[in-house]
């Protein structure tokens, strides 16, 4: 495709985007069914410049003065990709282009800058004032950048040392911040993301495509060599793997999810990454955890949320997320603390994570269920995540800026580049 089809494609999307409110994903692969002659080069174009317009939208229709995806996707070309006015001007005159600017349009792609407007929906703003104060803005800033992938390194397979050797043709760099992970630079927005799940090293089971943020937050499972530990909410066992990889294939870990087909991909992905210590259960199986009840050292709640922590790499998210979701979301978090809270040993730990930063999914919950189990206490999440001596120096630094009032943490992007996660533990009294 030339780069006029290109741009009109991307404004089509857009517009069925906004039009249905489905995931962009979905849009995506409705206009890839009807226009089969893209190419993946095209679509990899196409994608990248429908989620940096949405990780900008406000901005770009400030900018603009029209939120129209027109706009929009022609304010992205020219302020985000740093495409010449000339250039834009001239592939939209293109066959199958979205035809010539208008003499606004001009105009407004002539700025020298992006106008600067947050870039969330405006009944969020209550919810950030609220966790973030006048940081909010900043904050949200670090939210619309585009995501590195991170790589979590196997030790069940291999060491960090062999595993970050054997990716240098991916361009991969050891994390400062954790032993175990890795990360390549996000890539130009308009290329291909490498092709990590193809190269040896994926397919031995030394690395998993990981957010740093979801494994700091694993890692909050402090020293678990040897320990009963339930993954509550283990879905495709992301977090799963790495607490398998923390127990060094010892004691017993239990995956279980409400939702016996979110659990099917970890059968695979245990397998390849070496894990012998997981039992999966789901009470679509029939294997309840009546067995496991206060028996657990560690239960680790990885909870269902509104994900506004990655917005970065779903920026469509931010403006799907409603109210009503936000509210329909705590009433989960409440169920599932109670839940699993039932497994934990006297003397056991709870973890609790979400990837969102809100207050509504996080401290407000934490505080209704601890008003409710006097057993229960607040402990200094940090102090778990240095027993599991995963962190480095560098690391621990920094997680130290991201403590919270409560003793919890609260990574957010502008602090640790990686996806925004909340992470706390609580104590079971013996
Ligand atoms: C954030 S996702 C888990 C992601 C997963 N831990 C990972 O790292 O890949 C939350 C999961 O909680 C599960 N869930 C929601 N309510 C639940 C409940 N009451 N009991 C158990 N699992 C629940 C959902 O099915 C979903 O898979």
């Amino acid at each position: 495709m030339r780069f006029g089809g290109r741009i009109s494609a991307a404004i089509e999307i857009l517009s069925d985007f906004e039009a249905r409110r489905v995931p962009l994903k979905t849009a995506i692969a409705d206009w890839g069914r009807s226009n089969r002659y893209a190419g993946s080069k095209d679509r990899a174009f196409i994608s990248g410049l429908c989620l940096d317009a949405l990780r900008r939208r406000a901005s770009l229709a400030a900018t603009m003065d029209d939120d129209a995806p027109r706009a929009v996707i022609l304010a992205a070309l020219r302020f985000l990709w740093k495409t010449s006015l000339e250039d834009v001007a001239a592939a939209v005159t293109e066959e199958h282009g979205p035809g010539a600017l208008t003499e606004k349009e001009h105009e407004a792609l002539s700025a020298e800058r992006l106008a600067e407007a947050g870039d969330t929906p405006e009944w969020l703003t209550p919810h950030l004032t609220r966790v973030f104060g006048e940081r909010a803005a900043s904050v949200m800033k670090a939210f619309s950048e585009r995501a590195d992938i991170d790589l979590r390194l196997n030790t069940l397979k291999t060491t960090p040392e062999k595993a970050v050797a054997a990716l240098k043709t991916v361009k991969a760099e050891a994390s400062p911040l954790l032993q175990t992970a890795a990360r390549i630079a996000a890539p130009e927005p308009s290329e291909k993301a490498p092709g990590v799940t193809v190269i040896p090293a994926f397919n031995k089971g030394w690395v998993e495509v990981q957010d740093l943020g979801s494994q700091l937050a694993a890692s909050a499972a402090g020293e678990i060599k040897g320990a009963q530990v339930l993954d509550y909410c283990a879905g495709g066992g992301g977090k799963t793997l790495a607490l398998a990889a923390m127990m060094e294939n010892t004691g017993q870990l239990y995956a279980y999810d409400r939702d016996a087909r979110r659990l099917k991909p970890l059968f695979d992905r245990a397998k390849r990454a070496g894990v012998r210590n997981v039992q999966i259960r789901s009470p679509a199986g029939g294997e309840g955890l009546d067995d496991l009840a206060a028996k657990m050292d560690v239960v680790f709640v990885d909870a269902p949320c509104t994900g506004a922590g990655t917005w970065r790499r779903h920026p469509d998210t931010k403006w799907r997320l409603t109210e009503k979701q936000l509210q329909t979301r705590q009433g989960e978090q409440d169920t599932v603390l109670k839940e699993a809270s039932r497994f934990v040993k006297p003397g056991g730990r709870m973890v609790w994570v979400t990837c969102s930063f809100l207050m509504e999914e996080n401290e407000d919950r934490l505080a209704a269920f601890l008003e409710t189990h006097g057993d229960f206490s607040r402990a200094p999440a940090l102090s778990f995540i240095e027993q599991s001596g995963l962190s480095t120096e560098e690391g621990k630094t920094a997680l130290s800026a991201c403590v919270t009032p409560d003793g919890a943490i609260r990574l957010t992007p502008d602090k640790i580049r990686a996806d925004g996660f909340f992470v706390a533990v609580m104590t079971r009294r013996t």
